[in-house]
């Protein structure tokens, strides 16, 4: 991975300079039972994000840290949120925003499996559930952090069943759709920020970050430690992309029934622009026997829970599903993801296709292109700085 250099003038925002790199978790010097649970969890040595941002956070600064996806930045922020935390207190200390209630849950258990040695109360909040009673009882028990989404956590800031007085630490993931305009969380945020002490640290973390983010950024950011990522390095060498033309939309189906022996060598998610896509490809697949689960967000909590459990356990090896899945969602074993539809924003394409190939490991990713399609593939390919190949005939030995 490499990052933007500060010589490079035409950016104007620019990666800090002379950032202190940490070869090693114990050259941050962080707590004991800290770097245990880093150990226990399994990992060796700092990503190329962590390795930086880490320190940085530690000391107090706001931080707005940008890295491919996969490369670690939930565990750079929860590393160092579980350093700075008071543990003699028991009042709420750091939150973190995540926009789906998936992976405000995701979230809300690396922090407890990586302070598993530190007694941590964490806690997810998320919408969903009709009663608060859950967070309620947990909330008032005492709660060292919450992992939630904006429209669940500002209710509950406005109930008063969470308290913010002693906040230290806020993140913002996937920061850049929660600062969009388009997708309606952006006001949610600046009421939550209206209900935190001034002095609340803030760390801004995505894969994805805008020239006009980062200048929203400016508007409660003091100062921030940037460390930026160039469009044109986003995209992740591991995964390798390509495209099948099925000319029109009605043979997608048919191409993806060819498909199907490859996608269930490991696990493979389908992304689909809208639920009712989603509902129609799902129902048609079960009737064709082919195995399929998938999730959007019209459905139940309960449902969308259950789906989750089984595609993380590998009871089910392929997901159909909408941007709802795009952004954060780990699940180590996906190898492949087919775009049945191309995203619709430009941003999505890169975090879809970062479902798999995580943290360093191989991944595939297939662009079914009609012929609308063709002016938007080339589009996605200038952005991104890619070429998008035709599939190759041996595709399974690539996955
Ligand atoms: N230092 C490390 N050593 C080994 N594995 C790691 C390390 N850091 C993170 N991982 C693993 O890498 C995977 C991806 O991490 P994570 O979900 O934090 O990525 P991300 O950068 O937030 O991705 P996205 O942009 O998709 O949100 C996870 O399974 C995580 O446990």
């Amino acid at each position: 991975m490499s990052f933007s250099r500060e010589s490079d003038s035409k950016l104007k925002f620019k990666t800090s300079s002379k950032l202190k790199v940490c070869a090693s978790f114990e050259a941050m010097n962080l707590k004991d039972d800290l770097l245990r649970g880093i150990y226990s969890y399994g990992f060796e040595a700092p990503s190329a994000i962590q390795s930086r941002a880490i320190t940085q956070i530690i000391s107090g600064r706001d931080v707005i840290a940008q890295a491919q996806s996969g490369t670690g930045k939930t565990a750079t922020f929860t590393i160092g949120m579980l350093q700075v935390l008071d543990f003699k207190s028991k009042e709420l200390q750091s939150m973190v925003l995540s926009p789906t209630r998936e992976l405000a849950k995701q979230i809300s258990q690396v922090v407890g499996n990586l302070g598993d040695y530190m007694n941590i109360s964490a806690h997810a909040v998320t919408g969903g559930t009709k009663t608060m009673q859950g967070d309620n009882k947990k909330l008032t028990q005492g709660c060292h952090v919450v992992s939630g989404t904006p429209g669940r956590v500002l209710d509950l800031i406005k109930r008063r069943i969470l308290n913010t007085r002693h906040l230290k630490l806020l993140v913002l993931d996937e920061a850049d759709e929660l600062l969009s305009e388009t997708l309606g969380f952006k006001n949610q945020i600046y009421d939550i920020f209206a209900k935190l002490p001034r002095s609340v640290q803030v760390v801004v973390v995505s894969a994805t970050m805008s020239r006009d983010i980062l200048e929203v950024t400016r508007k409660f950011m003091n100062d921030p430690v940037k460390i930026l990522v160039k469009q044109n390095e986003i995209s992740l060498e591991g995964i390798q992309q390509f495209h099948v033309n099925v000319d029109r939309e009605e043979w997608k189906f048919d191409t993806l029934c060819d498909l199907y022996d490859s996608l269930t060598i490991t696990q493979c998610v389908i992304f689909c622009n809208t639920k009712k896509v989603v509902d129609w490809l799902s129902t048609k697949l079960a009737q064709a026997n082919f195995a399929v689960s998938a999730m959007h967000g019209d459905m139940k909590q309960e449902d969308r829970d259950r789906v989750m459990n089984d595609f993380r356990s590998g009871n089910s090896r392929v997901l159909i599903s909408t941007d709802v899945w795009a952004r954060g969602i780990d699940v180590q074993q996906v190898s492949l993801v087919i775009n049945y539809d191309l995203p619709e924003l430009l941003e999505n394409y890169i975090h879809r296709i970062g479902r798999s190939g995580r943290f360093g490991r191989k991944g595939v990713a297939i662009n079914f292109i009609t012929r609308d399609d063709a002016k938007r593939l080339r589009e996605i390919e200038a952005h991104y700085s890619v070429k998008i190949r035709a599939m190759p005939a041996n595709l399974q030995d690539l996955t």
